[in-house]
């Protein structure tokens, strides 16, 4: 499977935002993660979408905006015009789950859904047709630098268990914690995109550091490599 790094710019240097992305462009980046919160949804506010219009200027990379906000709709449109190319929202604030899919869809952006850690699989059940990625949260959202929790590998393994069922190229993306360690572990229940926030941005040569992940995506334990 082909991974995807996508660093999350909540741990970049924000006196050096620009310079930041580009670093991370040539250090060899696949996506761009930006985390939006509104200090209700989760207990931290973060940035709206002029960092997004920002971040366009300085990447051709696709920007993949992590929306953890309530009643996200309202806000979606403005997103995509600074520039998204895939919005993910959080199941547990879109009481309308499937209109908030169709609505990224209908203004041109890939459409994602996030689960926190406490959120069962079973709440895509009915929308795996719709969306293009799905983002599993592997810590509680709200803050870059935490702890991977464990019990999310199960989640992830039942989630890819459903992706193939379902026959469609849906991306499987890991958010929080995501470091040379739990790295290979994540991979192996079956994601394929990979967040990492502190994990890059607190690294001194980012391409080195990217170089290193797929080293260790590649490796194969059954072989001892
Ligand atoms: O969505 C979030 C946090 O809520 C993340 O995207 C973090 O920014 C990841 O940071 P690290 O755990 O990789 O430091
Ligand atoms: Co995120």
């Amino acid at each position: 499977m082909k991974h995807l790094i996508a660093p999350s710019i909540l741990s970049a240097d924000f006196t050096r935002l620009g310079e930041e992305i580009r670093a991370v462009e040539s250090a060899g980046a696949d996506w761009i993660h930006i985390d939006v919160m509104d200090g209700r949804f989760v207990p931290n506010i973060s940035y709206g979408p002029i960092i997004v219009e920002a971040a366009r200027k300085c990447t051709n990379l696709p920007l993949d905006v992590h929306l953890m906000i309530v009643e996200p709709d309202a806000i979606i449109p403005a997103f995509v015009k600074a520039g998204a190319d895939l919005v993910s929202v959080h199941a547990e604030t879109c009481p309308h789950l499937h209109r908030s899919i169709q609505l990224i869809r209908s203004l041109g952006a890939k459409p994602g859904v996030a689960l926190n850690p406490g959120t069962p699989p079973e709440m895509l059940d009915y929308v795996m047709d719709d969306i293009d990625f799905i983002l599993v949260m592997t810590v509680n959202p709200g803050f870059g630098g935490q702890k991977f929790i464990p019990r999310c590998l199960d989640k992830i393994a039942r989630i890819r268990e459903r992706i193939v069922r379902s026959g469609r190229p849906v991306h499987l993306q890991v958010d929080g914690g995501i470091n040379p360690d739990t790295l290979k572990q994540v991979s192996m229940a079956g994601a394929d995109v990979l967040v990492a926030g502190s994990a890059i941005f607190q690294t001194e040569d980012y391409k080195k550091t990217i170089e290193e992940f797929h080293h260790i995506l590649r490796r194969d334990p059954d072989r001892g490599l």
